[in-house]
C-alpha cells in the first residue's frame, strides 16, 4: 500500500492540467521515492511535462527523472511484416498545397525533440519534398542482399522517400495501382529500427491512391492538414470521410496557413480566413491539434533544409510546433484508452 502523502502527492499531479495533459499526470505514471520521482509517459510530451512541473512551486522541489514509454496502438490492419513503429500515422490532405509536407517534418522533428524515436516515411508521390526539407537531396538509399532499404538517419530522424530512389523529376512517372503497389513496397521493405512513431506524408487528395493507402497500410491514425479557406476545408471532410469509411481513427485537424503577420510591419491578415478548422473540428468531433500561421521565417528554413523547430528550438513558432507535436501524441494515445473502454 502506498504511503498517504504519496497519495497527496499524486491527487496534486492529476490535478495539474494543461492542453496537453489535459488529465493531469496520472498516478500510474508515478513512481514516488522520497524526493526522487520518476514519470513515465505513455506518448512523446516530456518537454510540456518539464515545463509544467517547473511551473508547480509544490513540485519542482523534487528530483524529477522523465521517462518516455511509447504504448503501442491497435493497428488498422494486421501486415504480414514487422511492426514498422508503436503509432504508425498517416499525415494526409483533401488537396494539395496546404502545407502537409511541412506539417509532416515539422511534427516529426518535434515528436523526436520529445526524445521519442521517430520516422517519416515520404509517400507524396507527386513531388517527394522530404529531401528537400531535410537538407539531403543527393542522398541515395542503400539496399542490402535480400533487396531491403535502409532507412536514412537525418536530422535525429529515421526517413524514406521516393526522392531518394529516383530522381526529383521522374518521381512523376509514378501513377495508380502502380504507385500505391511502390508505396506499399517502400512501407513495407525499409528496415525501421524500434520507432516510436511514423508519420507518413500522403499524397494530397482522396482518390484511388490514397484510399488504397489507407486501407491497406497498417495505420493507427490519421492527421488531416488543411488551411482555412472553404474549398480547403470541404476537402479535409472528405478526407476524414475517407479514412473513417476504412476504419482509420482521425488523431486531429491541424490549421496551416492560418493568418499572416507582415515580418516587417506586424500587420496581421487572414488571407485565407481563418478559423475553418475550428468548425470542421468541432462538427466531426476531433482534436484541433494546432493553427499555424504563414510565416515567411518557416518557409525560408524549410527551402534551407533547416527546419526551424531543429535549427532555433527557442523561436517562437518552433514553440507552436512544439505544442502541435506533443498533442498529437497525446490524443493518438487517447485513442488507445478509447478503444480499451469500447
Ligand atoms: N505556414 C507556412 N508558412 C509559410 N510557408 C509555408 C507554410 N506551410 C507551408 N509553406 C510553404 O508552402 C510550400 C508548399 O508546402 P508543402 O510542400 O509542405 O505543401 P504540400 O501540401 O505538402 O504540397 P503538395 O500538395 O505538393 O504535397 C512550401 O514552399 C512550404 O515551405
Amino acid at each position: 500500500m502506498s504511503h498517504p502523502l504519496t497519495n497527496a502527492f499524486k491527487a496534486h499531479c492529476s490535478a495539474l492540467r494543461s492542453d496537453i495533459f489535459d488529465q493531469g499526470l496520472l498516478p500510474q505514471w508515478l513512481q514516488v521515492s522520497g524526493p526522487k520521482v520518476t514519470l513515465s509517459l505513455p506518448f512523446a510530451a516530456a518537454i510540456e511535462a518539464r515545463r509544467l512541473i517547473a511551473s508547480d512551486p509544490l513540485l519542482k522541489g523534487y528530483q524529477w527523472q522523465i521517462e518516455q514509454r511509447i504504448e503501442a496502438l491497435p493497428r488498422s490492419q494486421a501486415l504480414q511484416v514487422p511492426a514498422a513503429a508503436r503509432n504508425v500515422i498517416a499525415v494526409a490532405s483533401g488537396k494539395g498545397g496546404v502545407g502537409k509536407s511541412s506539417v509532416c517534418v515539422n511534427l516529426a522533428l518535434g515528436l523526436a525533440a520529445t526524445g521519442a524515436r521517430v520516422g517519416i516515411l515520404d509517400a507524396d508521390i507527386y513531388g517527394p519534398s522530404l529531401p528537400l526539407m531535410l537538407g539531403n537531396e543527393g542522398e541515395k538509399l542503400i539496399f542490402d542482399e535480400q533487396r531491403n532499404m535502409q532507412p536514412l538517419k537525418q536530422k535525429g530522424l529515421q526517413v524514406n522517400s521516393l526522392g531518394y530512389l529516383v530522381d526529383k523529376d521522374d518521381a512523376t512517372v509514378w501513377r495508380g495501382p502502380m504507385a500505391s503497389g511502390a508505396l506499399q513496397q517502400l512501407y513495407n521493405d525499409t528496415l525501421w529500427q524500434d520507432l516510436d512513431y511514423l508519420l507518413i506524408d500522403m499524397p494530397p487528395g482522396t482518390g484511388d491512391i490514397q484510399l488504397t493507402l489507407a486501407q491497406k497500410l497498417p495505420l493507427t491514425g490519421a492527421l488531416i492538414v488543411t488551411t482555412p479557406q472553404t474549398v480547403a476545408l470541404r476537402d479535409a471532410q472528405k478526407g476524414i470521410a475517407m479514412f473513417r469509411k476504412v476504419n482509420v481513427p482521425i488523431v486531429g485537424v491541424l490549421e496551416n496557413m492560418s493568418g499572416f503577420m507582415c515580418s516587417n510591419c506586424g500587420h496581421e491578415d487572414d488571407i485565407f480566413g481563418r478559423d475553418g478548422a475550428v468548425d470542421v473540428a468541432d462538427k466531426q468531433a476531433v482534436p484541433l491539434i494546432g493553427q499555424w500561421p504563414l510565416a515567411t521565417a518557416l518557409r525560408e528554413s524549410m527551402d534551407a533544409g533547416e527546419p526551424l523547430v531543429h535549427a532555433q528550438p527557442d523561436h517562437p513558432y518552433s514553440k507552436l510546433v512544439l505544442e502541435s507535436a506533443q498533442l498529437l501524441a497525446m490524443n493518438a494515445w487517447a485513442l488507445l484508452t478509447e478503444s480499451s473502454t469500447d
